[in-house]
């Protein structure tokens, strides 16, 4: 029991509350504001219908998610892995994990181009058909997973996370109560945080893109940035797949609704609303547009992968050439902090850069309407939390070496503003 750790997301019951059926609603609303019917204009604030087509329960779709879930599983268990030891637990063990999650992207999305474009075997557009079918067996599924790993961290002498052991069941269900669930070796945060749900992620967008390419015989140029993009992201995330083993998620959070949701439902359906925007809203987009757009995504991806890759480094090598000029602030928690380079910038720069690519993602749907633009207004909520909870957990580690580090580098996410 870890009575001491402060409640998370507006305390134990009303904010675990309005998440855990707010969010699968906020997915059904963007659903239902924007779709080929038509798209909410706030001006009007008229709710388009959804698609005649479109059901909001199949059991063909659900039998889909959990054949793709098994799919990946089966994958990540078949093709071959680097093993890599995580952070020390604190017990004291460290865990291993196998990580092939760039083989499992790269085989499942060359299969898909390859079966679904080339040869035309497979007709990835039923994704985009039965779109709030599959999204109905997304919320279920992770309903059911969380519900399970709940019971199941009960069973034996589970290693619990210090903030989902608390005397609200409620929240620890939402929090999530074990740290590491696994099924012998599987790991089942670490895998569901990178693999069915970003591959997932992939796989919707080149439904969408097949759709528009069987309704327009070709696919244009903002959906092939939208999903170039996205491959990009999914791609980088699954090469530096290491680097996820030290990220709190994995290393502190428990394995709870908040996580299974986010991974499985939310990225996956969420994350492709501008790739499913624009098959219902084609664009045409001016080539210095094209070009503008790209340079922020490039700029946005050389702060991100620069920032995440230096740290990354200089934590496990301190001595590396590529960090060794660094200038560090020494903490007496024994651990040093950066204060040049990227980390120089501001404190998390690495924030701001991915949000810099989150507008490249959406920029291709044109201004037209706002729901497109969900995401950087989402992602821009979500990393301003992110920064504080992450900034209160150093400021517990580091104590008052941390002031000094904020006195040094002065502004949270974005330079000269925030
Ligand atoms: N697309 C999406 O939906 C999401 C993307 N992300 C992305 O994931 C990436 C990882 O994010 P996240 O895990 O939140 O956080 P960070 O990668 O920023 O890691 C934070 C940790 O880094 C260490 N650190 C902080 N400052 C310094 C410094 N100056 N020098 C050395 N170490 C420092 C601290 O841990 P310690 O000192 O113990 O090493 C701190 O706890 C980010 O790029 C983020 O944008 C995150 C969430 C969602
Ligand atoms: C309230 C709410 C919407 C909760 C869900 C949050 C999740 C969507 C995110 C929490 C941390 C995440 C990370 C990634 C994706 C989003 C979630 C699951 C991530 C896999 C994206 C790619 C990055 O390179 C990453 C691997 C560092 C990252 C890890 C955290």
């Amino acid at each position: 029991m870890s009575e001491a750790h402060p409640y998370e997301f507006c305390g134990p019951h009303l904010g675990p509350l309005a998440i855990v059926f707010g969010l699968p609603l906020v997915c059904y609303a963007l659903v239902f504001a924007c779709n080929a019917q038509g798209c909410l204009k706030l001006s009007d604030l008229q709710l388009p219908e959804l698609p005649a087509k479109w059901q909001l329960f199949s059991s063909e779709a659900l039998l889909a998610y959990l054949g793709w879930f098994a799919l990946v599983a089966a994958l990540h268990l078949i093709l071959p892995g680097k093993r890599q030891e995580g952070v020390v637990l604190p017990t004291g063990a460290r865990l291993t994990y196998k990580l092939n999650g760039f083989y499992c992207c790269v085989v499942t999305i060359s299969a898909a181009l390859y079966f679904g474009f080339y040869t035309n075997q497979l007709y990835l557009g039923w994704i985009y058909d039965n779109y709030t079918a599959l999204l109905a067996a997304a919320i279920l599924f992770s309903f059911g997973l969380a519900t399970l790993l709940y019971l199941g961290s009960f069973t034996g002498n589970k290693l619990l996370a210090a903030g989902g052991n608390t005397r609200y069941g409620f929240y620890n269900f939402f929090i999530g109560r074990e740290l590491n669930p696994r099924l012998g070796s599987f790991d089942l945060k670490e895998f569901c945080e990178l693999y069915p749900g970003m591959i997932g992620w992939l796989l919707i967008d080149l439904g969408m893109a097949h759709k528009q390419f069987t309704q327009l015989g070709h696919v244009t140029v903002p959906m092939g940035l939208v999903c170039a993009f996205h491959a990009i992201y999914v791609l980088d995330s699954a090469w530096n797949e290491p680097a996820i083993l030290t990220t709190m998620d994995i290393t502190s959070d428990g394995f709870g609704f908040m996580l299974v949701f986010g991974d499985l439902a939310w990225v996956p359906f969420t994350y492709t609303l501008q790739a499913r925007y624009l098959v219902d809203h084609p664009q045409a987009l001016s080539w210095y547009f094209i070009a503008f757009i790209i340079m922020l995504k490039a700029l946005g991806y050389l702060m991100f992968r620069g920032a995440n890759s230096q740290k990354d480094q200089f934590r496990r090598d301190p001595e590396h050439p590529s960090v060794r000029k660094l200038q560090t602030l020494q903490t007496s928690a024994g651990r040093k902090l950066i204060i040049s380079g990227w980390w120089g910038i501001s404190r998390h720069i690495n924030y701001f850069g991915d949000w810099l690519m989150g507008w490249a993602w959406c920029l291709p749907c044109g201004f037209h309407h706002i729901i497109p633009f969900f995401y950087v207004i989402y992602f821009g909520v979500l990393l301003v939390h992110r920064e504080r909870r992450d900034e209160h957990a150093c400021r517990l580690k580091y104590g008052k070496d941390w002031g000094k580090y904020c006195s040094i580098v002065k502004y949270r996410i974005i330079p000269m503003l925030y």
